[in-house]
């Protein structure tokens, strides 16, 4: 059974007084201890999808089950499934609160689930501890502490109730390149100690890679690919994957292909692929039907027409080299 699982689910919301479809028939699972990376242009979903997954967004349509228990509506998101599924943000400053010391923000967890204080402090010396944060940063307020300590602090809550999935949405981006690798070696070590899984948003290629045992790739509200880290540069078949690896090795126009910021809304509610205009290999198909997402092969799932026809990556390398 997957600890998380989204079974075409999407998301609409109301902006200027019209609908708009943020996610699109949503499908996929995360199983016990593995780090699905999930990496998609700006404006394309990945953050409503993550709070979707915590109840902080309903759904408007599919079915969204955590350990089985369908929490669809926010109604089945008990105390307990909320303690199991933890958050970690990119912005480290507005993700704790401005008065409260590090201290109060640990402790408020446990006090509210009536743990007692001297295990509350038991608990919070050893999650300190396992995020290598020294004691007295907890009689410290946020603004004292760099923004490096700031996620520590983050992920310390995170895992002060020992959960089984953590969803990082962006956890590295607004830190310096030294701290993103340490705070990327900390998620590495946390999940070997908890058994955790993660949800891992990012748009750093290098630091998907680095985490991931399987990516999936979104492109305006809707999972076009998903596929193990490892096929993920040279077993791509969508086309939209294919041009996040186009550049190797300097992965810099990779990059601005992940933060161009296309988003036309409207566009969702065409009836063709959401990708031919970008797409070097649309065809009148395309322009007339939007593909599933289906199965091509053990842990590889694809939304393209031309999945079946197109050379990967690999084969257009060694086609290159003959
Ligand atoms: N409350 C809302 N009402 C209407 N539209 C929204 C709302 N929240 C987000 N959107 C729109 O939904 C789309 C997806 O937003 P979302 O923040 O999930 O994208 P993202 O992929 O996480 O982007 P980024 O990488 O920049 O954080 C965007 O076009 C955004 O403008």
């Amino acid at each position: 059974m997957p600890l998380l699982s989204f079974e075409d689910v999407g998301v609409e919301r109301v902006a200027a007084r019209r609908r708009v479809r943020i996610l699109d028939r949503v499908t996929f699972s995360i199983e016990s201890g593995e780090t699905l990376g999930l990496v998609g242009e700006s404006g394309c979903g990945k953050s409503t999808l993550a709070k979707t997954a915590l109840g902080l967004i309903p759904a408007s349509s599919g079915t969204i089950r955590f350990q089985g228990t369908d929490v669809t509506h926010s109604k089945r998101f008990t105390r307990d499934i909320a303690a199991r599924m933890q958050m970690v943000f990119q912005d480290t400053g507005s993700a704790l609160n401005p008065r409260q010391t590090i201290l109060s923000a640990l402790e408020t967890p446990l006090a509210v689930r009536g743990v007692q204080r001297a295990v509350r402090r038991t608990r919070i010396a050893e999650v300190l501890d396992q995020v290598r944060l020294p004691a007295d940063v907890l009689y410290r307020h946020p603004h004292a502490l760099s923004g490096g300590q700031r996620q520590r602090v983050g992920i310390a809550r995170a895992i002060l109730l020992r959960p089984d999935l953590i969803i990082c949405d962006e956890p590295i981006s607004s830190l310096d390149i030294p701290i993103q690798a340490q705070i990327l070696n900390l998620l590495t070590d946390l999940q070997r100690t908890y058994g955790l899984a993660y949800l891992f948003i990012s748009h750093d290629l290098r630091a998907i890679n680095y985490l991931s045992d399987r990516v999936a790739v979104m492109y305006r509200g809707r999972i076009v690919e998903i596929l193990r880290q490892a096929e993920f540069r040279s077993g791509a078949r969508h086309p939209y994957t294919r041009t996040l690896f186009a550049f190797v090795p300097g992965q810099g126009r990779a990059q601005a292909a992940l933060s161009v910021s296309d988003p036309s809304v409207e566009a969702i509610s065409d009836a063709g692929c959401r990708f031919r205009q970008r797409c070097p290999l649309a065809s009148e198909l395309c322009h007339r039907a939007e593909p599933e997402l289906i199965s091509i092969g053990v842990n590889h799932s694809v939304a393209c027409h031309h999945a079946a026809s197109v050379e990967t990556p690999a084969a257009l390398i060694r086609e290159a080299a003959e």
